[in-house]
């Protein structure tokens, strides 16, 4: 028993990732209450670990810096049990989108309008200052090969509440498990 729940706990039960404003860091904490396992987001964890706001992080020390930090802080959470929500930007530090193998990655997919109306105006380093909604599709251009290639499953987080989303999270989990389940 006690090598099966070590098994079991080695791993996320889902690590969602997707763009600025998906919705990650609020259906992450829903589907883990469905789920009933911890929820942990990589950046709460990146603040209590350093103490400092993530846009002050940005302004001392850059955002490389900060990428740093954040690829020590996700490898670390990938060796834990729960569900994880990264940041929008984690995926594209390759040792971060090399780590994801093997795990079940949700890509919560956004499209540009929806994505900005719902990231604008918050404490996001990457869209302070001028034309914000320019930079935020020409960013959401860069990364979403990268987004769709790392996702074992995509949900449209688009598609409705941070609850009917959560619950579409886990159908989707669930079916992705019944062909694990079968070769058992
Ligand atoms: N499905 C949804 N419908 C409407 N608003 C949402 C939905 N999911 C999240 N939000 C809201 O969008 C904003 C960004 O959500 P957040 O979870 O911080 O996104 P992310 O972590 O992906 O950047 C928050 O104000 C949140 O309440
Ligand atoms: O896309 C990015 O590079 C970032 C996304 C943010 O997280 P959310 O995706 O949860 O907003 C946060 O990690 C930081 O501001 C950088
Ligand atoms: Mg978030």
């Amino acid at each position: 028993m006690t090598v099966t729940r070590k098994r079991i706990n080695s791993r996320p039960a889902a690590v969602l990732i997707g763009f600025m404003g998906a919705g990650k860091s609020t259906v992450g904490r829903l589907v883990a209450e469905l789920l009933g396992v911890d929820f942990v987001d990589a950046d709460e964890q990146i603040v209590h670990a350093e103490g400092r706001s993530i846009p002050e992080i940005f302004t001392a020390d850059g955002v490389e810096a900060f990428r740093d930090i954040e690829r020590r802080v996700v490898l670390d959470l990938l060796t834990r049990g729960g569900v994880v929500s990264l940041g929008g930007g984690a995926v594209m530090t390759p040792a971060v989108a090399d780590a994801l193998a093997g795990h079940r990655v949700v890509y919560l997919s956004i499209d540009p309008a929806e994505g900005f109306a719902r990231a604008k105006g918050g404490d996001r380093p990457l869209l302070a200052g001028d034309d914000a909604e320019t930079r935020y599709r020409e960013l959401l251009d860069e990364r979403h090969d990268t987004y769709a290639e790392l996702a074992t499953v995509t949900v449209d987080a688009g598609a409705g509440s941070a609850d009917e989303i959560a619950d579409l999270v886990v159908s989707a989990l669930a079916d992705h498990l019944i062909p694990e389940r079968n070769l058992l």
